[in-house]
């Protein structure tokens, strides 16, 4: 089979450079396009030499129209805006659409899932294998622990980071009140500010930090009366995440259409 060409949208951010690189060095990938948005400085440049692995001769344009009419599918680390308007564009273009853009609404969830019923969509807040299983053991440890092990969830990414919690915090609360039978939205706790009383039992919390360079830490807690699980993941890495949406984009190929996780392409749901 030849390889699959596949277009970086948000060429020009962390991820995006991340993707490049990842699509360079890995096998049975080819990078079709690289896109970003009007008005970047980076539009023009070869897309090889932005990333740092050499020239490739891909420039980076502004026209996603005609790179995914070129491609087989999309890597999109952006927006919440422009992965809707990216799921649109792909939707036509019948490509597959790897989305790792954090911090979508619930509306833009479901129009991003109405375009996946046109082309093979993979989506997920954390792109890598170690996040990934390290929900499937959260979920098993807040089915086994009960309510008198009280669950709290931390972060911390780089300064430049927009949204909070991360998409991964809200994967492990998720997966935390799956395994525990409860509804997340109505149970979680997303901040905590002067005298705000004890803790109630079973609520899910979420403490956010941000600084420096930091790629991405979380930590799911347990913590009971004399005793703590703490269940953690620690990026040291970009490429971690990139090479898991090549990863994602190659499992998708010719696929059904359909909106599709991490934990399918990796072969971790149900376990
Ligand atoms: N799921 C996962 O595994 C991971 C997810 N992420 C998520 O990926 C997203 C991006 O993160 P990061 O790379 O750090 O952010 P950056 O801000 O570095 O990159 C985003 C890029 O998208 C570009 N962009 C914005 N709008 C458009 C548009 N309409 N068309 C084309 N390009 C556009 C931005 O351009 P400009 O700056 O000029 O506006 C920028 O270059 C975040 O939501 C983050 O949480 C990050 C790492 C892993
Ligand atoms: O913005 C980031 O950098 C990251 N975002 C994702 C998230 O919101 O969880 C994944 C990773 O932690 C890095």
């Amino acid at each position: 089979m030849s390889d699959m060409r596949l277009v970086v949208v948000g060429a020009g951010g962390r991820m995006g450079r991340a993707l490049i690189t990842a699509v360079t060095e890995m096998d049975g990938v080819v990078l079709s396009g690289a896109i970003e948005r009007e008005g970047s400085d980076c539009l023009g440049m070869d897309a090889g030499t932005l990333a740092g692995v050499g020239e490739n001769g891909v420039a980076v344009t502004e026209d996603a129209l005609a790179a995914f009419a070129a491609s087989e599918g999309v890597l999109d680390f952006t927006t919440p805006e422009a992965s809707l308007w990216f799921s649109e564009l792909a939707a036509q273009a019948r490509i597959v659409h790897v989305i790792g853009t954090t911090g979508i609404s619930a509306e833009d969830e479901e129009r991003i899932a109405a375009a996946g019923r046109h082309c093979a969509t993979v989506k997920s807040g954390n792109m890598s294998l170690g996040v990934n299983l390290a929900a499937q053991l959260v979920r098993e440890a807040a089915r086994a622990l009960d309510e008198d092990f009280d669950i709290e969830v931390l972060e911390m990414h780089h300064k430049h980071k927009v949204d909070a919690p991360s998409g991964t915090a809200l994967m492990l609360g998720r997966a935390a009140a799956e395994g525990r039978g409860i509804d997340l939205d109505s149970r979680s706790v997303r901040s905590r500010d002067g005298i705000t009383g004890p803790r109630p039992k079973g609520d899910i919390g979420f403490a956010t930090l941000r600084g420096g360079s930091v790629v991405g830490e979380h930590s799911a807690v347990f913590a009971g009366e004399g005793e703590r699980i703490v269940i953690s993941h620690i990026a040291q890495d970009r490429s971690i995440f990139a090479r898991g949406a090549v990863k994602a984009a190659l499992w998708a190929r010719g696929r059904k259409p359909g909106l599709f996780s991490m934990a399918d392409v990796l072969g971790l749901t149900g376990a």
